[in-house]
């Protein structure tokens, strides 16, 4: 199984047929929020009709019975991730995953992960901005071994916390990597990034790539650059 995953954040069912159509395997792929509010959970059936594989991105955030009852829905619709937000706390992840095992009803559950701190914070933002003191390491550790108390499968972070997240809470416990730079890309809204062949010594489980691919001259050849860079 793949380790890339390529984020979708296409805002048509066109851009992203398109975009799949030049892969002649199947992939793991990310639905986010720009192509699930232009399209609707539908896109999710195009995209497994293709035989690709799916993290669903909305990142749940809210209280606990109401995180709950948004998962009991999101059970059923055959993608292999769901995530949350950590900053929720620990019962509204407790609640996600009871609201997964409700709506799958005995079959198997999609995984879910905890977004620990975004990809694009900083120490500086994370203190000044959020008032959340120290580290942006101690910060996600906290909010990682929080996720397993809940009973989650795994989080979100940046590869420069994944190597101590399976310290802490084990090597069967996911570690999921957005921020990811080729060497050539350029600067932009991410602030902890790192190159796909840190990404594999760091340990990292599986790399999530949007821009570095989607919008490369030939995603394909980029794509498989980056699997080659994570064997
Ligand atoms: O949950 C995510 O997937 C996520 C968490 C995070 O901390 N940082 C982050 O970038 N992401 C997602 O990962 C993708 C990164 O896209 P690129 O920056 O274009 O590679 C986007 O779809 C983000 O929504």
């Amino acid at each position: 199984m793949s380790r890339t995953i390529v984020a979708l954040d296409f805002s048509s069912k066109e851009e992203v047929v398109n975009f799949l159509n030049k892969f002649d395997k199947p992939i793991y792929v990310k639905i986010g929020m720009e192509l699930t509010y232009a399209c609707g959970l539908d896109i999710i059936q195009t995209v497994k009709a293709m035989g690709h594989h799916i993290f669903l991105d909305l990142k749940l955030h809210d209280i606990p019975n109401t995180v709950k009852g948004g998962m009991k829905n999101l059970a059923n619709l055959g993608v292999d991730i769901v995530n949350v937000h950590c900053a929720g706390g620990i019962a509204m992840m407790k609640a996600a995953v009871e609201g997964l095992e409700i709506g799958a009803n005995g079959n198997k559950r999609p995984l879910c992960i905890g977004v620990t701190q975004l990809t694009s914070t900083s120490k500086e933002m994370m203190n000044e901005e959020l008032g959340i003191p120290g580290e942006v390491m101690d910060s996600v550790i906290k909010y990682a071994k929080n996720a397993k108390a809940a009973g989650l499968d795994g989080v979100v972070c940046s590869v420069h916390e994944a190597k101590a997240i399976h310290e802490a809470c084990g090597d069967d416990f996911l570690t999921v990597t957005p921020g990811i730079r080729l060497a050539s890309d350029s600067k932009d809204d991410q602030k902890r990034v790192a190159t796909p062949d840190y990404a594999n010594e760091q340990g990292c489980d599986y790399i999530v790539v949007g821009r570095s691919i989607t919008k490369s001259e030939d995603p394909v050849k980029t794509y498989d650059l980056i699997e080659d860079m994570m064997k």
